[in-house]
């Protein structure tokens, strides 16, 4: 792969894109970026509270800025956030500017995976679970939309996906 390439993960909330996008950028030693983190940074405030003073609109106004920004840059692995293939503008960015990697998960791992976190406002429900399948069924088919790599997460450790990711790109080219 060229280096300058960029590496985009995608994926439903607990697939591990934050943890994996960090583990691959330091062993391709490329940079490494989480879109919620640099949202947090440049707003001053964290996700919650965006979503709570400005709500869904207002995050997903911010990300679409930094998912524009950030995959105009070369050389990094980006974590977006989940929610990040609802908007057309995002897809198109993503898919046209780097290697896209959709992260899947059942809705199970995910909750195994997301449960003790109070980050994730769209989870701080009576029935998570129920909001996951419901996600499921609209974010799926976009993820595949825009995957150039579907990767299955589920009961595989970060080292072993880390390593097929790898793989994966390597025979892309
Ligand atoms: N492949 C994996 N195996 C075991 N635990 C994982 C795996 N991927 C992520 N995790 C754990 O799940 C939690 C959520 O992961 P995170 O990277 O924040 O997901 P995302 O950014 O996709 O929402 C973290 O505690 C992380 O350590
Ligand atoms: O799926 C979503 O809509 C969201 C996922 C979160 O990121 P992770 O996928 O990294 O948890 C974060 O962007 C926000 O809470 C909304
Ligand atoms: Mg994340």
């Amino acid at each position: 792969m060229p280096s300058e390439q960029s590496i985009f993960l995608i994926g439903p909330m607990g697939a591990g894109k934050t943890t994996i996008g960090r583990l691959l950028s330091c062993e391709m030693h490329l940079e490494f970026v989480d879109s919620d983190k640099f949202i947090e940074e440049r707003c001053g405030a964290n996700i919650p509270w965006i979503f709570d003073m400005e709500g869904e609109v207002g995050f997903r106004d911010r990300e679409e800025q930094a998912i524009d920004l950030l995959t105009q840059r070369r050389g990094l692995v980006l974590a977006t956030g989940g929610g990040a293939v609802m908007r057309a503008e995002n897809r198109q960015h993503l898919g046209s500017r780097g290697i896209v990697i959709y992260l899947c998960t059942s809705v199970e791992q995910q909750i195994a995976r997301t449960s003790k976190d109070k980050n994730r406002p769209l989870l701080q429900t009576a029935n998570p679970a129920q909001v996951l399948r419901e996600l499921f069924k609209k974010r799926d088919p976009l993820y595949r939309e825009v995957a150039h790599v579907v990767l299955q997460t589920d009961q595989r450790n970060p080292r072993w996906v880390v390593n097929e990711i790898k793989k994966r790109i390597k025979a892309l080219s």
